[in-house]
This record gives structure tokens, sequence and C-alpha cells, in this order.
């Protein structure tokens, strides 16, 4: 079974609801999952994974330092995470507040890794980016996010 890390940092819990929703759609797509905020994960166990999906709250357009914390440790597995697939989604305070920079710099540090990842047409083109808390229409982009990482990291 393919297995999948989900992470995240959540200050006030916005972001770890998006973080569970979607270790909870993962999970129903045969694919095994962990769930862990950014400061319980091993650096060591990344290679062990197939897949990443790191969250972040919007801080001032990218990601909040413990994640960036998490990604410049992570600079001790480089090239062991090649072909891999990774996803990134965030949480902000307002339309507009920066959310899609803060996905693309967490995207951009995985594809330094050479990981894989997939853009979205019928959501948010780089991935979910909730104001607040996650809502119906979040929910709605989970479940895209979902089954294209699933059936991406299924696929490699
Ligand atoms: C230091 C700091 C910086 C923030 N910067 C932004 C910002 O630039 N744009 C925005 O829309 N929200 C910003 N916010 C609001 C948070 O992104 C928002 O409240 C988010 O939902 C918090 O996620 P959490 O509940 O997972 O901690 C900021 C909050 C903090 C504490």
């Amino acid at each position: 079974m393919k297995k999948v890390l989900v992470t995240y940092y959540s200050l006030s819990g916005n972001t770890e609801k998006m973080a569970r929703m979607i270790a909870d759609g993962l999970v129903t797509k045969d694919l095994a999952v962990d769930l862990k905020k950014v400061d319980e994960v091993a650096i060591d166990s990344l290679p062990s994974y197939d897949g990443f999906i790191i969250g972040s709250p919007n801080y001032f357009g990218t990601m909040a330092w413990p994640v960036k914390k998490f990604v410049d440790e992570s600079v001790k597995c480089f090239k062991k995470l090649d072909g891999k697939a990774a996803a990134a989604f965030t949480s902000e305070g307002m339309i507009g507040g920066g959310g899609d920079t803060v996905v693309l710099d967490i995207l951009k540090a995985f594809l330094i890794h050479g990981c894989i990842v997939q853009g979205l047409t019928s959501a948010g083109h780089y991935g979910p980016v909730a104001v607040g808390a996650p809502d119906g229409r979040i929910a709605t982009e989970v479940g895209v996010l979902v089954d294209k990482f699933a059936a991406l990291v299924k696929r490699i």
C-alpha cells in the first residue's frame, strides 16, 4: 500500500481542520496515511513516503516559520525524495490575502526535491486556499485534491 504524509502547522486550528479533511479523504482511497504536525515529523522518515501534502497558515504571503523550519530541515533528505508526489494547502484571513503564494512557496521547495506536482483544473489551481475555517467550498476542493493526489501517488 502506498504511504502518504499529511503534515501541517496550525495556531488557531483552521489549517489543522483542512489537514484532517485531507487525511480522512486519502484513507478512503486505500492509502496508508500519516497525519502529523510538522514538528512531529522525523525528517529521516521522509524517504519512506510516496507523497507529501503540506499545509500552513498564510503568514504574510508565505508559510509560517515552523513549516519553513520543516522544509529547511528536509534538506537532509535531498535527492532521496525524487519522483515522489507533493501538494500543498493553506488557510488565510481574507480573500486575496496571498494564499496562492503560500502554496507556491511550499511547492517550490518540493519541486527542488524532485517531487511531482499536479495542478488542479476544477479547484484552486495550486491547491486549496481556505478563508478562515474550511467551509463547503473547501470540502469540494479537498475532494478534488484527494482524488487527483491519490491517483497520482498510485501511478508513480
Ligand atoms: C503572523 C500572521 C500573519 C498573517 N498574515 C496573513 C496574510 O498575509 N494574509 C491573510 O489573509 N491572513 C494572514 N494571517 C491570518 C491567518 O492566515 C489566518 O487566521 C489563518 O486562518 C490561521 O490559520 P490557523 O488557524 O491554522 O493558525 C496572518 C496571521 C498571523 C498570525
